[in-house]
């Protein structure tokens, strides 16, 4: 980025009076910069970060400073459309580097349900979305700067901006180990129960609902987020989710897409029946080789991806999917794994497609509206972000939700992991407690100094 030209570029533009924003879209070639450096270089705005990195490495976002943005108590699709048009429609845009095409977007989601019985998701709407004013994409090699037109003073701005990468590029980035005091399961025994109570409520309607539970751990102090944001680099293949919000941070390592957007090409996948993964590679080959076979996870898997495809009919065209699952490898577990691909409709909202696709049956249950009811009822604990719909959606349109697994919320010393398992006729409430335990395990891997 050459400043003086740069700088000509700013000094030549005409400021519109409609937008009040101006965003200045700058290339990050040449500098050294990390996820870990910017989150620290912007500790000040603890509470305003996030990062949420694509498990294709198709993005790597990161978010500093909330300035806009929209947050509902409840979820309607066509005034959450308004309001995001409304938040795009502030934005004058400025590329110092023409062959950039980065736009801005807004992150956030909505919460699983909408159980008020908790105050521990008091940090975090029911639905929300931000608009951060520095925005990094570290797959596009970009960034994004917002600044109220009002305060804008042209002449330093690229200064500002490249003082600004030369900071990030010159952070040390310090890492304080914590380690576990404690960790205490939520209820196992009357989690056990409630799975024996299930199984006498299915039927041939009610075919499944997903019951989770949680596990509390504490830790020696307040837990240093520079460990945790360190510590979730550690594993490759899974989504990165990580949200501050006021005290909180939800963070999650999902391999669980809901949908994402890309060029009006709309790619989602069922994934549902689980296996354990163990150390020794022949057992693996064969447990696949059966887990491929398996009625119980072949019906489990087979429910959830018609349900997805009908969910997904009425806003899009032309879907294609293999008739038989593959088998989705993470580290500690395996599952039945379909994707499904078909082109997004042009007048298609995508917030109708977010609350039409939620839950998917691999989190809520089958019917959904059922199941839905079910967990609200019975569960012992609000779900909050867990399992929840989180993403970003971009000016240009793109857009990536996953589905929040493997997650946990932390707050001060302390960190609440969730987990669950379809229960489906058949499940045996032992096997799935289990299931739940190597569900945690993700999580209890970030938290866990090697
Ligand atoms: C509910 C969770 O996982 C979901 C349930 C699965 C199952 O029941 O087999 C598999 C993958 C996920 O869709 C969780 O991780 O907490």
């Amino acid at each position: 980025m050459d400043v003086q030209s740069s700088q000509q570029i700013i000094e030549d533009l005409t400021l519109e009076s409609n937008t009040p924003y101006l965003a200045v879209v700058f290339p990050l070639d040449g500098f050294n910069i990390t996820e870990a450096r910017i989150l620290e270089y912007f500790k000040d705005f603890r509470g305003e970060r996030y990062w949420f990195k694509s498990k294709e490495n198709m993005f790597n976002k990161i978010g500093i400073n909330y300035i806009d943005g929209f947050t509902r108590s409840s979820f309607d699709s066509n005034t959450l459309e308004e309001l995001k048009t409304t938040v795009f429609q502030k934005l004058q845009y400025i590329k110092l580097d023409e062959s950039l095409t980065m736009k801005a977007d807004i992150f956030g989601g909505m919460r699983f349900d909408d159980k008020r019985t908790s105050d521990e998701w008091m940090d975090f709407n029911m639905v929300g979305f931000h608009l951060a004013r520095w925005q990094f994409d570290l797959e596009q090699n970009a960034g994004i700067f917002i600044v109220e037109k009002d305060e804008l003073e042209k002449q330093g701005l690229v200064e500002y901006i490249l003082h600004t990468l030369e900071g990030i590029e010159r952070t040390s980035v310090k890492v304080r180990i914590s380690n576990i005091k404690s960790e205490h399961e939520i209820f196992p025994d009357e989690w056990k129960e409630l799975v024996k109570n299930t199984l006498n409520v299915l039927d041939d309607e009610f075919l499944k609902v997903v019951l989770s539970r949680q596990l509390l751990v504490r830790m020696d102090e307040n837990i240093d987020l520079n460990f945790i944001i360190n510590r979730l680099l550690d594993e490759a293949g899974t989504y990165i989710v990580y949200f501050e919000k006021n005290k909180s941070v939800f963070v999650s390592k999902t391999p669980e897409k809901l949908f994402n957007v890309f060029d009006n090409k709309l790619v989602t996948n069922a994934i549902a029946g689980s296996i354990p993964r163990m150390q020794d590679d022949t057992e693996n080959d064969e447990n696949k080789a059966e887990f491929l076979k398996d009625e119980k996870n072949l019906f489990e898997h087979i429910v959830v991806r018609d349900s997805i495809i009908s969910d997904i009919e009425p806003y899009t065209e032309g879907i294609v999917f293999n008739d038989k699952p593959s088998i989705m490898e993470n580290r500690y577990i395996y599952h039945l794994y379909t994707p499904i691909e078909a082109k997004l409709n042009e007048d298609a909202n995508i917030f109708d497609v977010l609350y039409q696709m939620h839950p998917t049956p691999a989190v809520g249950g089958l019917p959904k509206k059922r199941a839905q009811e079910y967990i609200k009822e019975n569960e012992f604990y609000t779900r909050g972000l867990y399992a929840a719909p989180l993403g970003f959606i971009s000016e240009n349109s793109d857009a990536e939700f996953v589905v929040a697994l493997r997650s946990m919320l932390i707050k001060g010393s302390s960190a609440t992991l969730f987990a669950g398992a379809g229960i489906v006729e058949g499940s045996d409430p032992e096997l799935e407690y289990v299931e739940t335990m190597t569900k945690f395990r993700p999580m209890l891997n970030v938290l866990e100094a090697l």
